[in-house]
């Protein structure tokens, strides 16, 4: 059994942060250990909610408690995502410091969420700065959309080719694996949503079919990089853990489509998260 770290927000209602990626990565055989950012009622993009953040020091706080009863060597991965404040990145690092102090092994996946604020995904000022000038640094795997690919280049990607040279960038700078979650170029197929994994000897481009929401469910990120996650923490491949992340995460959009819903349909759809019955082929460019 593997055991993963996962720190991001927790909401009460419906799906985003912990609450996309804990019950996904369960269901695929890993044990995950949740640390919540936030408690929300629900995620930003509803424009209000309420709740608030952890207070930083808490989560060195949780990880000397696990240490404290003899299980940090157990974990296995940290995998982190949206931050309620800056001063928590810090302790992020922290805590993944303590983790590989525990277990060498131990790997490290930043989501780096930065927000959207045309989308309504709303994330403290100073957040992304930290996260682009720190995390290539310390994270073996990085999962950025779009936005954030941009960010962590210091440059607009606006082709397949850009995104790899972003993602070679960024490799150069520490991570071993770029998963870019969510890729979006002018001459993209339009009934298509694409997908890229990079490392410094492959890349991977995958494409699954992009449904007509009336409103864009959220969440997707944080469940992709936690199915990406827990399958490479199983043993696959970059290529295998890629392609059963592109079903999955159809399944999953697919269902809630079908269902009319605005939050993830991730508990209708679970036998799908770990056995999809479509396949989508990655492409290596
Ligand atoms: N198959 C799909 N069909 C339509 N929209 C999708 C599909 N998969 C994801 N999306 C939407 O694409 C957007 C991706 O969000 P973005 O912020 O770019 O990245 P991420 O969620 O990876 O951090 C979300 O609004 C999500 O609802
Ligand atoms: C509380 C919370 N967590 C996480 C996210 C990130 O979601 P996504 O996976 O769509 O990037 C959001 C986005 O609005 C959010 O409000
Ligand atoms: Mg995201």
């Amino acid at each position: 059994m593997k055991h993963v770290l996962s720190i991001q927000s927790h909401v009460v209602y419906g799906h985003a942060g912990n609450s996309a990626a804990v019950f996904p990565m369960r269901r695929l055989g890993v044990e995950v250990w949740p640390v919540n950012t936030v408690q929300f009622s629900n995620h930003t993009q509803y424009g209000r909610w309420a709740g608030q953040a952890l207070e930083s020091s808490q989560i060195t706080a949780l990880v000397d408690g696990i240490a404290a009863i003899g299980e940090l060597q157990r974990c296995d991965a940290v995998l982190s995502g949206y931050l309620g404040a800056p001063e928590q990145a810090a302790y992020v690092i922290e805590a993944v410091r303590k983790v590989r102090a525990a277990n060498p092994q131990a790997i490290y996946l930043c989501d780096p969420v930065m927000g959207h604020p045309e989308k309504g995904c709303v994330v403290q000022p100073g957040i992304q700065q930290y996260l682009v000038e720190h995390m290539p640094a310390v994270a073996d795997i990085m999962a950025p959309n779009h936005l954030e690919l941009e960010k962590l280049a210091g440059r607009d990607i606006d082709s397949l080719a850009d995104a790899l040279a972003a993602c070679r960038d960024l490799i150069a700078r520490g991570p071993k694996l770029v998963l870019v979650k969510h890729l979006d170029y002018a001459g993209k197929p339009v009934d298509q949503f694409e997908m890229l994994v990079v490392s410094a000897s492959e890349a991977w481009l995958g494409r699954r079919p992009l449904y007509p929401f009336d409103r864009q469910p959220v969440g997707v990120g944080d469940l992709t990089s936690g199915v990406f996650l827990a399958r490479t923490l199983s043993g696959d491949d970059v290529k295998t853990a890629f392609e059963h992340t592109l079903a999955a995460v159809d399944a999953v959009m697919a269902a809630t489509h079908a269902a009319g819903e605005y939050e993830l349909q991730l508990v209708a759809a679970q036998d799908e998260i770990a056995r999809p019955q479509r396949h989508f082929d990655a492409i290596a460019v």
